[in-house]
């Protein structure tokens, strides 16, 4: 019976093919999937090219893989947060609420295993501020993941005992007091280049070194993480640059001559990868010394040499005001969430001069 014959070849064929384009679509998606997994998977570091590898996974991994990476909203490059700028000249990203995907950045971190150190001072009186600092940061500082507190303080039998998530630690630091404020504040930029060199290398990715005075209200995670992370000042963003409070004297290391500068950054919160951190700390202690021995002190202490060395050493991630802002400021309409805030404080009753 030819016609029927010929029924069942055309069904045969029909099906071969169908196998066929099924087969040739799904190993291409693994290779999708596994290209796009590798590239991040592959190093703990930044910028590393990408990697085509392919591998068989079982349709769970399969599953894990492409949920986690590839279902998100998508994106665009004509929507978005029009009333801020979200890049610098130098094509650094600005970090604003609205600008990044907090869920897809932290798939992408997760197979790195990555560990982020901090740096929190709590000298004199100011251990006061590090409980709220503390259990505020284990609410909302890069939650999930691994970090290792480092709490600097002349007074260890203080401090707050704090329950911290699994891989969460707190290690308490002595270090001496002093009766000038200035010189507590500035001296953290030695302490920080130590701490790297003796404890940190080859142990943590990242480091953020952050004041005390303050604590967190809103996620800060892996959408901070860059080589080298600075924070826009919440209070003189708006200014024209010539009413920064940069070091203006140009005899001193930290100068910034009118017309010059890009923003004006706090030196409550900076960061990046330990090797940037490492060379801005020991660039600022070293500037600060050889300041100090022809008789100066920046305006601003190690605030004013970090903006220097900022200008000099673009940020390749610039953090909006929403990672540090101040309770006592009323929240302008861009800043449509705080992070981290300065609490109100007052200064004749917790500073040493
Ligand atoms: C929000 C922000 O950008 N703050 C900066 C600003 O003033 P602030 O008024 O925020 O300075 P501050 O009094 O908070 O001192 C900075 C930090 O030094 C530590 N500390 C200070 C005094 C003391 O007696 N004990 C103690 O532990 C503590 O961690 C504190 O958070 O300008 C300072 C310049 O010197 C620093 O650059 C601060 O980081
Ligand atoms: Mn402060």
């Amino acid at each position: 019976m030819p016609p029927l014959n010929g029924k069942i070849v055309t069904v045969v064929l029909f099906i071969a093919v169908l196998l066929g384009v099924l087969y040739c679509y799904i190993s291409q998606s693994y290779r999708v999937v596994l290209s796009f997994e590798e590239r991040f998977k592959a190093s703990d570091k930044e910028a590393r090219p990408p990697q085509e590898v392919v591998v068989t996974l079982s349709r769970h991994e399969l599953h894990l893989v492409s949920q986690d990476y590839l279902r998100y909203k998508q994106p665009s490059i004509v929507q978005g947060r029009t009333d801020v700028v979200t890049v610098t000249p130098w094509l650094a990203p600005v970090v604003w609420e609205g600008t990044f995907n907090p869920g897809l950045l932290d798939t992408i971190y997760r197979p790195k295993n990555i560990t982020v150190a901090v740096t929190v001072f709590a000298v004199g009186k100011y251990i006061m501020f590090l409980k709220n600092f503390l259990e505020t940061a284990e609410q909302h500082f890069f939650v999930g993941f691994r970090v290792h507190f480092y709490v600097f303080t002349d007074r260890p039998n203080e401090v707050p005992q704090i329950k911290m998530a699994a891989g969460r630690q707190v290690t308490v630091m002595s270090v001496p007091s002093s009766n000038r404020w200035q010189e507590i504040s500035a001296r953290r930029m030695e302490i920080i280049q130590t701490l790297i060199e003796q404890k940190l290398e080859n142990y943590c990715d990242y480091i953020f070194c952050l004041d005390v005075d303050s604590k967190f209200h809103g996620r800060w995670g892996t959408e901070s993480l860059g080589g080298l992370v600075a924070v826009i000042h919440p209070g003189y963003y708006r200014d024209e640059r010539s009413r920064f409070p940069y070091e203006r004297r140009p005899a001193s290391r930290a100068y910034v001559a009118h017309g010059e500068g890009d923003f004006y950054y706090c030196g409550g919160a900076f960061g990046g990868l330990l090797q940037e951190v490492h060379l801005l700390a020991r660039t600022c202690r070293e500037n600060f010394e050889a300041d100090a021995k022809v008789g100066i002190e920046a305006a601003w202490q190690e605030e004013s040499h970090l903006n220097r060395y900022m200008w000099i050493n673009k940020p390749s991630k610039v953090l909006s005001p929403e990672y540090l802002w101040q309770d006592f400021k009323s929240r302008n309409s861009e800043v449509q969430i705080i992070r981290f805030s300065g609490v109100v404080k007052n200064y004749a009753d917790i500073r040493p001069n």
